[in-house]
């Protein structure tokens, strides 16, 4: 899990784009529960859990636990840079059947992550990998996902499948949607807080937009309670993009978060 806030421009000449920066440092990027980050035993909740090397119970829905068992094992950390302005830091672990590197690189202007899941099988194996994002907003009921156009939609909530045929994808009760070949890059508009997070990707054809609020139920755990303050943008390769790995190679996935003040949302 990361917490990761962009660091202020501090230098009297900085670029404008940099100085922009200043109007939202002020306001968290990722939502964590500060408190209980392990919601339930092994239910990471928060920050970007990483599911893998399956997404919710498998392509073939036959594994468990939910979301693989990235989530749950220690990693070991290397600090590869540490200034003010730039920290990178790279995390080795190992699950049955796939090495993994991850890669994070937070900035003044973003927050980049890399995935690299190694087969260490003797044949061929379906892996998933998704970055479960946790994004911190002002008011998820007013927010809106851009980028979307084209997507195959399924949402599991209500049932809803096609084409999508506009580009937004409001965030109502029962939003669980798995959007497969969207057009991106994704953009979460955030009228409360009139600001745009923004994630560019690098092999990851699927997209999974989930806010826990429901309209036939309440959730009384945190995450449910916490629902106005964060949406899940989840970017990675699922599903029906279930990647095909062979015996004893590699995939590697990237994310860029990014954030944008806007003030006409
Ligand atoms: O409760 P968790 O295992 O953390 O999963 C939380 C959510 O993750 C994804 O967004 C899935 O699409 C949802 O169906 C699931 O409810």
């Amino acid at each position: 899990m990361l917490a990761w806030q962009p660091v202020p421009a501090i230098s009297a000449g900085a670029p404008a784009a940099s100085s922009s920066q200043l109007a939202w440092t002020d306001r968290p990027v990722l939502w964590f529960d500060p408190t209980d980050p392990q919601e339930l035993p092994g239910v990471i909740r928060g920050g970007i859990p990483v599911c893998a090397p399956w997404f919710g119970h498998g392509p073939a829905d036959d594994r468990n636990p939910q979301h693989g068992a990235m989530r749950l094992i220690d990693f070991t950390r290397e600090i590869l840079a540490d200034s003010a302005n730039r920290l990178r830091v790279r995390y080795r672990g190992s699950l049955p059947g796939v090495d993994v590197v991850q890669m994070v690189e937070m900035t003044d202007s973003a927050l980049r992550l890399g995935l690299t899941l190694t087969s260490t099988l003797g044949h061929p194996q379906q892996v998933e990998a998704v970055w479960h994002s946790y994004l911190r907003v002002g008011d998820a009921s007013r927010t809106t996902v851009r980028g979307v156009a084209g997507a195959d939609l399924h949402n599991y909530a209500t049932g809803q499948r096609g084409p999508l045929a506009d580009d937004i994808l409001p965030v109502r009760p029962d939003t669980d949607t798995v959007l497969q070949d969207p057009a991106g890059p994704l953009v979460l508009v955030d009228p409360a807080w009139r600001r745009r997070i923004t994630l560019r990707t690098a092999g990851c054809p699927t997209a999974v937009v989930w806010n826990p609020l429901l309209s036939q139920d309440t959730r009384s755990d945190l995450t449910g309670t916490a629902w106005r303050d964060f949406v899940c943008v989840e970017t990675g390769a699922a599903k029906e993009h279930a990647i095909e790995l062979p015996a004893g190679r590699s995939t590697t996935l990237q994310l860029e978060i990014g954030v944008h003040p806007d003030p006409r949302s």
